[in-house]
Parts: structure tokens; C-alpha cells; sequence
């Protein structure tokens, strides 16, 4: 089931034509589909429920995936509670409406002022990173005459992940408490005023497409959580994290995810059985990477002797993920391509200032023309939410669609906003 498909010969997403989302909101933009969301947040939702020991699993979408307001809300209408790292992101799921008993903080470097921020808007959970924000949140809750439900990022080393700048749970990364600690710290807690204890979290990656290495991590904590019993802790909690993978290759007969969801539910509840704990998980590009694209105008064709050039619109700051990580995008023409339309390999490049602004090099589409619309497709996850202005270019706007209905739910930047937050120093005024 793919919500992003040809009609009458031109993409739409859902019921809407991408031509007319083009014309009306202009190119670059990004476009999500509501439906998309919906089924595999359902989806993922109702596997990891049918699998967890005490029939309780919370789901945090990890908001950093994309903070869209439209898909925030779509999201907290369906019930789902919400993964943050920051005082802005905490910010942006109060006012998309997750209530706070919904809302998770993880994060290796919270502020002081962020943890009060969290700690006076009463989320359910802080996921401690380190000892020195232990001792932290406890002071500022004690001070707010509060106590902080919190539990322990352990970092279980297993390492796992589509690329090695997003592997986080080897011991090499910077993620979590040490194994060896999580006792000590444990012990130091249950004398401090401002923190209650509720278990353990760990998130081992990104863009996991296979159970192994979540199994490995899961046994880990499984252990972990009879040993800390063992020693007289409470262990109520236990967060699995995010990270499972999506196809950014996108088969023809795209039926997305049951599958490895399927799979990951039944180790889960295989690892956590008899464990009698709430499991949460923290999925982020498993419920947007699929339902988002990049839509984007050809401007011009440079042909060199050894290749073909495809400059579009859009950019690295648009969509860095090629350049950070050598992802892979398909790129979809709008108008539907005729089966024999002549193909040609090109490297299509972006209007930045860096050779690294390349989206793809000799891949093969059919043959492109200035002014002709294509689709960098599986971008609603880590897309919108990591650009930039690089190049003083404006922040791309974001459209919702549902059915046959489009909201433009972040509009193109302005130029007034890009400068208007610049400020001379007195002395050059
Ligand atoms: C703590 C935490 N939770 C959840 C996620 C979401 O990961 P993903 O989008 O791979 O599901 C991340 C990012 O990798 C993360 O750092
Ligand atoms: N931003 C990364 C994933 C990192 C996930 C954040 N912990 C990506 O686009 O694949």
C-alpha cells in the first residue's frame, strides 16, 4: 500500500495531484501523507500492544524524525505519545496538543533550564543520560517541591544502523550510562528528594532492518532489569527505543512494513516475557520516512564529457541526508514516464556552493527537461526536520495531504524572516 502513486499519468499523494501542490505552493516542497502515517503508526502500534508481557506498550513518536505541526497533530490525535530532545521540541508537542503525560525527554545533553521547563510542564518521563543530570533534575524538582519519574539510558553495547554516524548504542558512542553503573546510580537515587525511578531505556540506531541487534540489546536489558530486581530496585519501566528501518527502496508491489514490524513485536515480546514491565518504544522514521517526499523542479541540464548534470531546486539544506550519509533516495518523475522513453544516467545536484550538494551520481531516469517536476521520495523522516538556510536559501514549506484535501501546514520562509532576526553590533549601526 503506497499513498504516493500514478494517476492519469502524474504522481499524487493520495488524491492529490503533485503538479497542483507545485503550482499552487511553489518548489521546493515537502509533502506528506496523512495516510501513510495513520497506517503505520496503526500498524506499529497495535504489533508491539498484541506482544507486550502486561499487554501495556507506550508509543513515543520521536518527534525529531519531523516536527511538522500537521503531523504532530495527526498524531496525537491518534493517541500516540511523543520521544523529545529539547526544550523546542517539547515545546512543539505541548502545542501540537500531546498532553504532558505523554511525553518523554531523552537527550545526552539537557540543560538546566530545559529540565526545569520539563519538569514544570509535568512530563511523564526523563531519560537520564549521565550522573551529572541525575544529580541536576533531582535538585530542580526538590526546588519545584516536585518529583521527577525518570529512568536510565543505558547504553548496552550493541551498536547497530544504516550508516556509522547513526549507530548510538556501542559503547564507542556517546549514548547512556554505562552498564556497570546503572546499580550505583540506582542505589544513589533512592536517597535523593527530586527523582523517582521507573526502569530503564536504551536506543541502540538508526535504520535497523533486521531484529538480531535488537534482540542482542533486548536480552541485555532483559538481565539487566531481573539483576537490578535482584539487588532491591524497581523496574517498571522499560523504553526499547526507535530505530527500526524502513525501504527506501521502494519494490513495486510496495506493501510496507508488516513484516519486520510483525517480526520485531515477536522478539520483543519472546525477549520481555514474564519480565512484567510497560514497555514504551520511541519509533521515528518507521511511522514518517514513508509517508514524505521532496518535490522538486529541474532548472537546468549541464552536460559534460563524462557525464550529464541535473540541476534542481532543491539542495543539501533542503535534504542532507545524501550528503551526510550517503543515503539513497529514489527519484520518481512526476509525469509519468512512457515505457520507452530514452534514459539517461545523471548526477543531480542541488544551487549549493559545495560539491557535496549532490542528491545521487549516474543514477538512470528516464529523460529529464527543465521545468519538468521530480520526487525524492521516502523523505519524511529526518528531511524537513534537519534543513537548514545554508546559503541564506529560505527554510522549504511543508504540505499535509489527506484524501483529496492539502493544508500548507509550514509555509515557504520569507525573506523578511531570514534577515529579520540579524542584528548589527552597535559599534557598525
Ligand atoms: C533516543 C532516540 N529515540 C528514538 C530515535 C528515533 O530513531 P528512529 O527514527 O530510527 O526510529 C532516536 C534517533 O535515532 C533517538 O536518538
Ligand atoms: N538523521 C538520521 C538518523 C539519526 C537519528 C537520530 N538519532 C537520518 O537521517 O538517517
Amino acid at each position: 500500500m503506497h499513498h504516493f502513486s500514478y494517476r492519469d499519468g502524474s504522481l499524487f499523494a493520495e488524491d492529490v495531484d503533485l503538479r497542483q501542490i507545485a503550482a499552487e505552493v511553489g518548489t521546493p516542497v515537502y509533502v506528506y501523507s496523512s495516510a501513510t502515517i495513520e497506517r503505520h503508526y496503526r500498524l506499529f502500534a497495535a504489533a508491539v500492544k498484541a506482544n507486550a508481557p502486561a499487554g501495556t506498550a507506550h508509543v513515543f513518536y520521536a518527534l525529531k524524525a519531523n516536527g511538522n505541526l500537521g503531523v504532530l497533530k495527526t498524531l496525537a490525535a491518534l493517541g500516540a505519545g511523543v520521544d523529545t530532545v529539547s526544550e523546542g521540541e517539547i515545546r512543539k508537542a505541548l502545542a501540537a496538543g500531546f498532553p504532558p503525560e505523554k511525553i518523554v525527554f531523552s537527550g545526552v545533553g539537557k540543560s538546566e533550564s530545559e529540565l526545569r521547563f520539563a519538569v514544570e510542564a509535568g512530563i511523564y518521563q526523563v531519560n537520564i543520560e549521565t550522573e551529572g543530570e541525575l544529580d541536576l533534575l533531582s535538585r530542580i524538582a526538590a526546588s519545584l517541591g516536585k518529583r521527577q519519574e525518570a529512568v536510565f539510558r543505558v547504553n548496552p553495547d550493541v551498536g547497530a544502523g544504516g550508516h556509522a554516524k547513526i549507530t548510538t548504542g556501542s559503547s564507542e558512542n556517546k549514548f547512556g550510562v554505562s552498564f556497570e553503573e546503572v546499580g550505583r546510580l540506582y542505589a544513589r537515587a533512592a536517597n535523593m528528594p527530586g527523582v523517582r525511578i521507573m526502569g530503564l531505556a536504551l536506543h541502540i540506531g538508526s535504520q535497523i532492518r533486521e531484529t538480531d541487534s535488537f534482540e542482542t540489546a533486548y536480552a541485555k536489558m532483559a538481565t539487566l532489569v531481573r539483576s537490578l530486581r535482584g539487588e532491591g530496585h524497581r523496574v517498571e519501566r522499560l523504553d526499547l527505543g526507535g530505530g527500526l528501518g524502513i525501504p527506501y527502496e521502494i519494490p513495486k508491489d510496495f506493501d510496507y512494513g508488516p513484516d519486520l514490524i510483525e517480526a520485531y513485536a515477536a522478539m520483543v515480546g519472546r525477549v520481555t516475557k514474564g519480565l512484567d514491565v510497560e514497555l514504551g518504544f520511541e519509533p521515528g522514521r518507521l511511522i514518517v520516512g514513508n509517508a514524505g517526499i521532496l518535490l522538486t523542479r529541474v532548472l537546468y541540464l549541464n552536460p559534460r564529457p563524462t557525464k550529464q548534470f541535473l540541476v534542481v531546486d532543491a539542495a543539501m539544506n533542503d535534504l542532507m541526508r545524501p550528503a551526510m550519509y550517503e543515503a539513497y533516495h529514489e527519484i520518481w518523475p512526476v509525469s509519468e514516464p512512457a515505457a520507452d522513453a530514452s534514459r539517461i544516467a545523471y548526477d543531480v545536484v542541488g544551487p549549493i556552493c559545495e560539491s557535496g550538494d549532490t542528491f545521487t551520481t549516474g543514477r538512470v531516469l528516464p529523460e529529464q527537461k527543465p521545468d519538468d517536476l521530480i520526487a525524492f521520495m521516502t523523505a519524511g523522516a529526518y528531511g524537513a526536520s534537519m534543513a537548514s538556510t545554508y546559503n541564506q536559501r529560505l527554510l522549504v514549506p511543508e504540505v499535509l495531504v489527506k484524501g483529496g484535501q492539502f493544508a500548507v501546514t509550514r509555509p515557504r520562509q520569507s525573506y523578511e524572516e531570514l534577515l529579520g532576526t540579524d542584528r548589527a553590533p552597535p559599534w557598525l549601526a
